[in-house]
C-alpha cells in the first residue's frame, strides 16, 4: 500500500488533511460534498465490512477525493499484488480530484488495476463491480444508494447517521419508513459503524454511520418494481392514517385509478394498520392487490 500520509499523522493517528489537499493541488470544499475521512482506523476497517465471502475481485468506490480509501481499497481487491487478483474502479466528480487520483495511483492506472471515472455517479455508465465500499458524498444519499441497491451487489456506505437509522429501521419503530421499506426490499442492511464527526475533514454538521447491504432474494414476488416503490412511497405520506385510508387519499401519487376497489380487495387485518407496521413483505403483497384490481397509471 502507498503510504500518503507519511510524516503526516496526528497523536490519534489521524491524517493532516492539510498535507492531502496540498499535494492534491486543491482543498477539500464541504459545498461539493467534499469531507474526507482521515482517520486511519476508520479507513482500514471500511473494506473488512464487506460480508463474508462477498466477491471483492473488481471494487466500486463513489467519490475518491483524495484517495485516502481507494489506497485501501486497492489493497482489499488485491489489486497490489505481483499477480493482480482484483481491480477498483472511482468515479470521482471534481476534476482535480479525478486528476490527482490518476497522479497519485499512476501505477494502477498504468496496470489497469485501477479506472478513474471523472463525471457523476447518478449518471455515468456503472462498471460490472462485485461489490462497492464509499464514503459517499451526502447530497446525493438516496439517488446514489438506489442506484447502487437494484445491482444486487455488497455494498458498505457510509452515510449521515440519521439516514442510515431510517435504512435499516424495522416496522414498527419511529424511524421506519418509506427509505427503510425501499432499502430493506434489496438488501440485509445493518449498521456496522458508527463514525464521530471528527473523523473528517472538513468536519461535517452530524455524525455518521456506515451500513453494510447484502443483497437478498425476497420471499415475495414483486413484478412492478416502480410501481412498488410509488406504492410504498404514497401510503407513506399518510402514515398516521389506516392502511384503508391511505390508500384511499393518496391515489394521485401511487397512480391508482380504481382505490376503492384495492380496498374491497384487501384483508382487514392489513387495512385497519397503520403503514408503519407493515413490512416489506405485506407492502408487496398489497402492491400486488393494487396492480390487479385498482387499474394503475403512471402517476
Ligand atoms: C465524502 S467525500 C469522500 C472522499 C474520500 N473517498 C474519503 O473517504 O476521504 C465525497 C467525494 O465525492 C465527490 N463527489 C461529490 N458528488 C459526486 C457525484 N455526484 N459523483 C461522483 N463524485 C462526487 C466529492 O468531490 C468528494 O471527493
Amino acid at each position: 500500500m502507498t503510504d500518503r500520509s507519511a510524516g503526516t499523522a496526528d497523536a490519534y493517528g489521524n491524517r493532516d488533511p492539510d498535507a492531502l489537499a496540498r499535494r492534491a493541488g486543491t482543498r477539500a470544499n464541504p459545498d461539493n460534498d467534499q469531507h474526507f475521512l482521515v482517520d486511519d482506523r476508520v479507513l482500514d476497517r471500511l473494506p473488512t465490512y464487506l460480508p463474508d465471502g462477498a466477491d471483492a475481485s473488481h471494487l466500486l468506490e463513489v467519490g475518491g477525493g483524495a484517495g485516502a480509501l481507494t489506497d485501501r481499497l486497492l489493497a482489499a481487491a488485491g489489486a497490489n499484488d505481483p499477480d493482480p487478483a482484483g481491480r477498483v474502479t472511482v468515479i470521482e466528480r471534481d476534476p482535480p480530484f479525478a486528476a490527482f487520483l490518476r497522479e497519485e495511483f499512476a501505477d494502477a492506472v498504468e496496470s489497469g488495476t485501477l479506472e478513474v471515472i471523472q463525471g457523476d455517479a447518478l449518471t455515468v455508465d456503472l462498471p460490472e463491480f462485485t461489490a462497492c465500499v464509499a464514503n459517499l458524498p451526502y447530497g446525493i444519499s438516496s439517488e446514489i444508494a438506489f442506484r447502487l441497491l437494484p445491482e444486487s451487489r455488497p455494498l458498505v456506505l457510509t452515510f449521515q447517521a440519521e439516514f442510515a437509522d431510517r435504512m435499516v429501521a424495522s416496522a414498527g419503530e419511529s424511524e421506519y419508513g418509506r427509505l427503510s421499506v425501499s432499502t430493506q426490499h434489496y438488501a440485509d442492511v445493518e449498521v456496522v459503524e458508527r463514525i464521530p464527526k471528527e473523523a473528517f475533514d472538513p468536519q461535517p454538521a452530524v455524525e455518521s454511520a456506515v451500513v453494510r447491504c447484502t443483497p437478498r432474494d425476497p420471499d415475495y414476488e414483486v413484478d412492478d418494481e416502480a410501481f412498488f416503490l410509488r406504492f410504498v412511497k404514497a401510503l407513506f405520506t399518510q402514515r398516521r392514517k389506516t392502511v384503508r385510508n391511505a390508500i384511499r387519499n393518496t391515489a394521485h401519487i401511487s397512480g391508482l385509478d380504481r382505490p376503492d376497489a384495492v380496498v374491497d380487495a384487501a384483508d382487514e387485518d392489513l387495512l385497519s394498520r397503520r403503514p408503519g407496521t407493515l413490512d416489506p413483505s405485506a407492502f408487496a403483497a398489497l402492491a400486488a392487490l393494487a396492480s390487479e384490481h385498482g387499474s394503475p397509471t403512471e402517476a
